[in-house]
């Protein structure tokens, strides 16, 4: 008989639900994860991972096409089949067994199955059929649609991630329209795609359907790519996206979408999909929603706990959830929409682990700013790279977003192929910088580059941020020459230092 009594029960084994686990296993406390799909979740098989294995191909050709002396040896197209076998091999071809070796290594218990809340400290799980959990520490076989239920004697931690959203335009959920799944896991490319969004999601898939050879028309919604973020990166992305051959349609609102009648070849001879819109009509293959994300939480018991099903999990700065008696919930990742990134997931699930295990010791474990139990990052230095070419990198606010905070900014912006290092790294560098300032304390508040390998521009800039080191600090802080991050340099002494 197994023992169904654990420390913490972590509800959604996806790349933060893991840290979790392995957080509070490392501080002392028994741990079981309930995943009812792949362990490691979506980001490993059907988001980050796959998503930059299908983009980096691509961006490497195009790197090397642009470098003097390389790009007169490249002299093929891109392989789009060998692209997709290195994608698969990121996903390990959807197969989670290595997760599951590395939970049994980290002395983590794996059920396999949907869990419910029922009521405080109690998860009820239906065991998948054949489940595959990793029978570790507590013995847990089991058999399909059997029921167990599980006790915690400290924490249960709902880290179940987030749902593709679709939106309500008639026609499209009848026509059964690619998701971000789809259009990360899909086996060839089809000839004509529409993606509707341009947010992180649109933009990337767009550019690696069209470089694995569909005709992509872009449907943005509004007056420009990656709408949240510093106007100009939306620019930048935009014009490479057109340069490369996307049909970038702005301010158009999709109207319907409906299935053409097919050719009458047989059985499976689908038609293509008819896309209104106020700009007319499109014909593409598929369609992919790339509209945003919603709560996952629509089945996960939480009446039985007081609050209301299918929201957002509301959490503290501990990520522990407001209006449960007895304060033993917590949610970490996409579940608490603070910031959905595998990173600021992750970084959550650390701090939230140490709390659990804090408070488990009978310590207060209070969530005060920039305290090991508290996830303040969240609230001004959430770093985020868009992996379109270029890249955008960005950290903290946007110069919009400071200003509605209420501070007093000044700006500094640089164009990047100006820094030696930039013209170096290829021929005909274009991106821009900016860097926000706080005046009133003179730190940096916010900081975007989009450019080639922008991305590795933004570590420093997060530690500046983070650090809320002062400008005439910063200014002793120099890069090496010749490299991308003068640029670093070059923004503070257009800001007058
Ligand atoms: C296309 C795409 C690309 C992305 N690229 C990036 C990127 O490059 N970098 C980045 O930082 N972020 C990226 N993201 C965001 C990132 O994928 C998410 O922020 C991250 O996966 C969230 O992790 P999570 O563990 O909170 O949720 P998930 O990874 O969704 O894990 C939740 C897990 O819970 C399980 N689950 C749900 N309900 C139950 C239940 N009742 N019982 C048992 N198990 C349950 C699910 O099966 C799932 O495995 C991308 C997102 C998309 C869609
Ligand atoms: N590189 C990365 O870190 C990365 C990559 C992909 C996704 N993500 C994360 O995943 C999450 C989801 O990304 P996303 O791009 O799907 O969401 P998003 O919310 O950022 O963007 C969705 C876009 O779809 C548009 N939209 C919504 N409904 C629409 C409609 N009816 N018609 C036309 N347009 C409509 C919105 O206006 C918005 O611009 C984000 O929070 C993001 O942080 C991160």
């Amino acid at each position: 008989m197994a023992d169904n009594t654990y420390d913490v029960i972590v509800i959604g084994g996806g790349a933060v639900g893991e840290v979790l686990a392995e957080r509070v296993v490392k501080r002392g406390l028994s741990a079981v994860i309930v995943e009812s799909e792949l362990l490691g979740g979506e980001c490993s098989y059907w988001a980050c991972m796959p998503s930059k294995a299908l983009l980096r191909s691509g961006e490497a050709l195009r790197a090397a096409k642009n470098v003097k002396g390389a790009s007169a040896a490249v002299t093929g197209e891109l392989d789009a089949a060998a692209v997709l076998e290195r994608r698969d091999s990121f996903t390990r071809n959807w197969d989670d067994s290595s997760q599951r070796e590395w939970a049994d290594g980290a002395g983590i218990t794996v059920l396999k199955g949907r869990a419910r809340l029922d009521g405080p400290k109690r998860v009820v799980v239906r065991l998948n059929d054949g489940n595959a959990g990793n029978g570790g520490t507590g013995g847990t076989g089991g058999t399909g649609g059997e029921e167990r239920t599980l006790e915690a004697r400290h924490a249960v931690a709902a880290c179940v991630g987030s749902l593709p959203r679709i939106p309500d335009i008639p026609g499209l959920r009848e026509v059964r329209p690619w998701t971000s799944r789809d259009a990360t896991s899909a086996k060839e490319a089809p000839r004509r795609l529409a993606v509707i969004g341009a947010g992180p999601v649109g933009s990337e898939l767009a550019q690696a359907w069209n470089d694995l050879g569909s005709q992509v028309t872009l449907l943005v919604a509004e007056d420009r790519m990656l709408p949240t973020l510093e106007p100009f990166a939306g620019e930048y992305v935009a014009k490479a996206h057109v340069e490369a051959g996307i049909d970038v349609r702005t301010n158009v609102t999709v109207q319907s979408v409906s299935r053409l009648a097919g050719t009458g070849g047989g059985e499976g001879d689908v038609g293509p999909l008819s896309v209104q819109t106020d700009q007319g009509e499109i014909v593409v293959d598929q369609i992919l929603a790339a509209t945003g994300r919603e709560p996952s939480t629509g089945e996960l018991g939480l009446e039985t706990v007081g609050l209301e099903p299918g929201r957002w999990l509301d959490v503290d700065d501990s990520c522990r959830v407001n209006g449960v008696e007895g304060g033993w919930l917590y949610s970490a990742g996409d579940t608490n929409h603070r910031a959905l990134f595998t990173h600021q997931g992750k970084y959550q699930a650390r701090v939230c682990g140490d709390a659990i295990a804090a408070r488990a010791r009978g310590e207060h474990a209070a969530p005060v700013a920039w305290s090991p139990y508290a996830a303040t990052a969240d609230h001004g230095a959430v770093p985020a790279v868009v992996f379109t070419d270029p890249e955008v990198a960005m950290v903290g606010l946007t110069e919009q977003a400071a200003i509605d905070q209420g501070m007093t900014v000044r700006v500094a912006e640089y164009e990047i192929g100006n820094v030696a290092g930039a013209a170096l790294y290829v021929d005909g560098y274009t991106g821009h910088a900016k860097l926000v300032v706080d005046q009133e304390r003179l730190v940096p508040v916010g900081f975007t580059a989009v450019g080639p390998a922008a991305g590795e521009l933004l570590h420093a800039a997060t530690v500046a941020i983070v650090g809320e080191v002062p400008l005439d600090r910063l200014w002793h802080a120099v890069p090496a020459y010749p490299t991308v991050s003068e640029v670093w340099l070059r923004l503070l002494e257009t800001y007058g230092m």
